[in-house]
C-alpha cells in the first residue's frame, strides 16, 4: 500500500458524525434552533405579523426546496446502489407534496395571499444556495448533509415548541406539529444515519466541504428567522 492509499484508508477510518458537528458548533446550532422567533412561539408572545411573514416566505422556500430534494434523489440513484438512500429521500419528496398543500390551507386561514409574496433577501440568498447545491459538481455526501441539516433545524425548533412546559398558542400548534412530530423526528434520524454512513466513507476533502455546508445552512436558517422578525 503506498502513502496516498494509507492516508486515504486512515481518513476513511476516522469516526465522523453529524452529532459531533452539532456539539462542535453548538452555539451556531443553538442560534438556529432556539432563535427568538421560535422562543416567541414557545412562550406565546409571537407577533402574528411575523408569523404571517414567515408563512409566506417559507412557502416560497419550500417551492425552491422541491427541485433541490429532487436533485438529491437523482444523485442517490446515480451514486449509491443502497436502496435505503433512495427510500429516505423519496419519503422526503412525498412529504413535500403534503407540505405545499398545507401552506395553501394555512395561508388562507391567516389571510396570507401566497401569489402576492415577494421573496425577501435572506430567502433569495437561501434559495440560490439550494440552487448551487443542485450542480452535478457537488458531491452526494455534501448534499445529503445539507438536506439533513435543513430538515433537522425545523424538526428541533418546532419539537421544542411542543414540549410539555411550552406555552405555544393553540392556533400555532398545528404548524409546530408539522415538523415537530415524532414521525418526522424518526425520519430525520434515518436521514442522519444515511449521511453519517457516507461521511464515514468520504475523503477528508469531501468531509471538509460537508462541514462547511452544514455551517452555512445554520447561518442561512438564522437569517431566515431574523427576516421573519424584522420590525419587532
Ligand atoms: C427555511 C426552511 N428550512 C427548513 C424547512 C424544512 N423543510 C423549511 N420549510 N424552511
Amino acid at each position: 500500500m503506498d502513502k496516498q492509499q494509507q492516508e486515504s484508508r486512515s481518513s476513511s477510518n476516522k469516526k465522523v458524525d453529524l452529532g459531533e458537528w452539532v456539539k462542535k458548533h453548538a452555539s451556531l446550532y443553538e442560534a438556529a434552533t432556539r432563535h427568538p422567533f421560535i422562543e416567541s412561539i414557545r412562550n406565546g408572545t409571537v407577533d402574528i405579523s411575523s408569523f404571517r411573514r414567515w408563512l409566506g416566505q417559507d412557502y416560497i422556500f419550500v417551492r425552491a426546496f422541491v427541485p433541490f430534494v429532487a436533485s438529491v434523489l437523482v444523485k442517490a440513484c446515480n451514486e449509491t446502489d443502497d436502496s435505503s438512500d433512495m427510500e429516505v429521500t423519496l419519503g422526503g419528496m412525498a412529504a413535500l407534496n403534503d407540505e405545499l398543500a398545507w401552506f395553501k390551507k394555512e395561508a388562507s386561514k391567516w389571510g396570507v395571499t401566497l401569489s402576492a409574496i415577494v421573496p425577501l433577501s435572506a430567502n433569495v440568498r437561501y434559495c440560490s444556495f439550494l440552487k448551487s447545491l443542485m450542480s452535478s459538481e457537488v458531491e452526494y455526501t455534501v448534499v445529503l448533509t445539507a438536506f439533513w441539516a435543513i430538515e433537522a433545524v425545523y424538526q428541533d425548533s418546532f419539537a421544542y415548541c411542543l414540549e410539555e412546559d411550552a406555552e405555544t398558542p393553540e392556533e400555532l400548534k398545528e404548524t409546530c406539529y408539522r415538523w415537530g412530530n415524532d414521525d418526522f423526528g424518526d425520519w430525520c434520524c434515518t436521514l442522519e444515519e444515511r449521511a453519517n454512513r457516507h461521511l464515514q466513507m468520504a475523503s477528508e476533502d469531501v468531509r471538509k466541504k460537508a462541514e462547511a455546508v452544514f455551517l452555512h445552512v445554520l447561518e442561512l436558517e438564522v437569517e431566515f428567522w431574523d427576516m421573519s422578525c424584522v420590525g419587532i
